[in-house]
């Protein structure tokens, strides 16, 4: 996993019991987890204004905080990132069957 990720990843386990006054992290675990998968919401919406936009520096920040966001809501369900790059890399593994079984065609 990216070396960022896997520190953010660190963070936000860490900072889910800090006290919600100092951390955002906290704040949204204290808020529970409709409020957190509503965050990610509303950042996806802002990500998708801004690529209909087509405004490259307000989408790296958008993207950034649909990650964050993610990753708060991943570590409430006990899942990680790592969970979620095994599906992308199972997937890949799907489609290079798919594509050589259509080769034989
Ligand atoms: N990556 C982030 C990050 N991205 C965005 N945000 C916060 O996300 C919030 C989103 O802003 P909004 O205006 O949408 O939300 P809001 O008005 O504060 O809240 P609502 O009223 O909408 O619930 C802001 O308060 C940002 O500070 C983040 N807060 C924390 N992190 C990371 O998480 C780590 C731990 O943070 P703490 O838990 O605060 O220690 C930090 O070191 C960072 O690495």
């Amino acid at each position: 996993m990216n070396d960022i990720l896997q520190k953010l990843e660190t963070t936000i386990h860490q900072r889910r019991s800090a006290d919600p006054k100092d951390s955002y992290v906290a704040s949204l675990r204290a808020k529970g987890r409709a409020k957190m998968a509503e965050k990610l919401g509303e950042e996806a919406v802002e990500a998708v204004i801004a690529a209909v936009q087509g405004d490259k520096a307000d989408m790296t920040g958008e993207a950034a905080d649909v990650l964050f966001h993610l990753m708060v809501l991943l570590a409430d369900m006990e899942l990680s990132i790592d969970d979620v790059l095994a599906e992308l890399a199972r997937r890949e593994g799907l489609s290079g069957i798919i594509e050589k079984a259509s080769r034989k065609d």
